[in-house]
């Protein structure tokens, strides 16, 4: 999809914001952990709504690498206010705060009070959540701040809205979070690829799923190994959408997105959801020595499929643990290049989420893509 790259704020901030880092890098001199001399840093206060298990695990990751990350990215992430469904708080020495927390008010106004630099979000990917969660990205762009996301909802429903408003304010929205957790499919697809001319692309994009499949085959029920995905804190708090495929189904309609500018809202999914009966088709693999899969495919920007599929155990979908992942690329004269790992859990969705957030600071882009 063409389209002209607008320097502004973000885009013209962010090449002198690389040029920065690069300069912090060279002049920096590492004593005890900080860094001293002539290096200048990057300041990125950060707005985060959602302070559930991926909000807080990004919190408390903060917390604990900013230090790192000055040093080694000359980038100083801290985040300046949290916001909940109906309150706000500014966190006190990285943590969230152990009094009662202030009532909400308007984000844009907070987002200008803190200068935020980055709008972190990671509230529910659900349908209840989503007109907020849409309308708070718009906000964020509307005031010039750049997007890291884990919701997965208001990218499905309103792609080209946002990817305009993005390049409209010469902001950068990053999915990573939506896309896969920490399995960097997603950065694969956005640029690392890009002139692969990739054809199709396939794997097993939801923790949960493959984790529920091999307790299956191990012989437990499907009630007992969902609570464990979600004791694990992989599976949503609603599981509906992990085992239906429709959560795989939407990582690939991202990732389709952001390969082939496919048109995210109408693409086409079928999927066969993993059930009670699912139990002894899994069984069944496992007596032939392979396992059982969800394996989610996109061979064109029109449409999804997710399939119930007995791989062989030494493949790179039959090899994997859940709750990692795998994502196959098939990129042509480059074969068919693999990314696996990233499990899914609060603390990789947050590792994503900073990932992206120090990209808004060190590699320049705008908009989704
Ligand atoms: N767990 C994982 O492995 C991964 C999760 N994700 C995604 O990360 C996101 C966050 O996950 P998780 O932390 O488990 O989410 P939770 O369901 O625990 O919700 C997190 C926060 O969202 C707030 N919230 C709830 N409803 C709304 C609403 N309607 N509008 C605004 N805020 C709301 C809650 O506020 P309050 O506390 O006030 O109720 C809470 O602070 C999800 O979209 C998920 O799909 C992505 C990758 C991996
Ligand atoms: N429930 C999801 C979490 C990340 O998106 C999964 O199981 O992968």
């Amino acid at each position: 999809m063409p389209r002209a790259r607008r320097a502004v704020r973000g885009a013209a901030g962010a090449g002198a914001s690389a040029r920065a880092a690069g300069l912090a890098r060279r002049c920096g001199r590492r004593r005890a952990g900080r860094v001293v001399g002539c290096a200048r840093v990057i300041d990125v206060p950060v707005v985060l709504a959602g302070a559930g298990p991926v909000g807080r695990a990004y919190l408390d990751l903060v917390a604990a690498r900013s230090r790192r990350w000055r040093a080694r990215y000359g980038v100083n992430v801290r985040v300046s206010a949290v916001r909940g469904r109906r309150g706000q708080a500014v966190p006190e020495g990285g943590s969230l705060p152990h009094g009662s927390w202030s009532p909400l008010t308007d984000l844009a106004a907070v987002l200008r009070e803190h200068r935020a630099r980055v709008f972190v979000q990671a509230v529910p990917s659900s349908a209840e959540a989503l007109p907020r969660a849409a309308a708070e990205l718009h906000t964020a762009l509307e005031q010039g701040v750049h997007v890291a996301t884990a919701t997965k909802t208001p990218l499905l429903t309103a792609w080209h809205d946002l990817d305009r408003a993005a390049t409209d304010a010469g902001c950068a929205v990053r999915i990573s979070g939506a896309t896969g957790a920490a399995l960097p499919a997603g950065d694969l697809a956005r640029s690392v690829l890009r002139g692969f001319d990739v054809e199709a692309v396939e794997g097993c994009p939801n923790g949960t799923a493959t984790f529920v499949l091999d307790r299956l085959a191990d012989g437990i029920e499907l009630p007992e190994a969902i609570a464990a995905a979600q004791r694990l804190g992989i599976a949503e708090a609603d599981p509906t959408a992990d085992l239906s495929g429709d959560d795989a189904a939407t990582k690939l309609r991202l990732l389709a997105g952001l390969l082939w500018a496919a048109d995210v809202p109408s693409m086409r999914v079928s999927a066969s959801p993993i059930t009670e009966a699912t139990a002894e088709e899994a069984r069944s693999a496992a007596a032939r020595g392979r396992r059982l899969r969800h394996v989610a495919v996109a061979d064109s920007p029109e449409s999804v499929r997710v399939d119930l599929r007995a791989e062989a155990a030494t493949s790179p979908l039959g090899g994997l643990e859940g709750p990692d992942k795998a994502v196959t690329f098939h990129c042509g004269d480059a074969g068919a290049i693999t990314v696996r790992g990233g499990r899914s859990s609060p603390h990789g969705a947050a590792l994503a989420l900073a990932k992206d957030t120090l990209a808004t600071a060190l590699d320049p882009a705008v908009g989704l893509r």
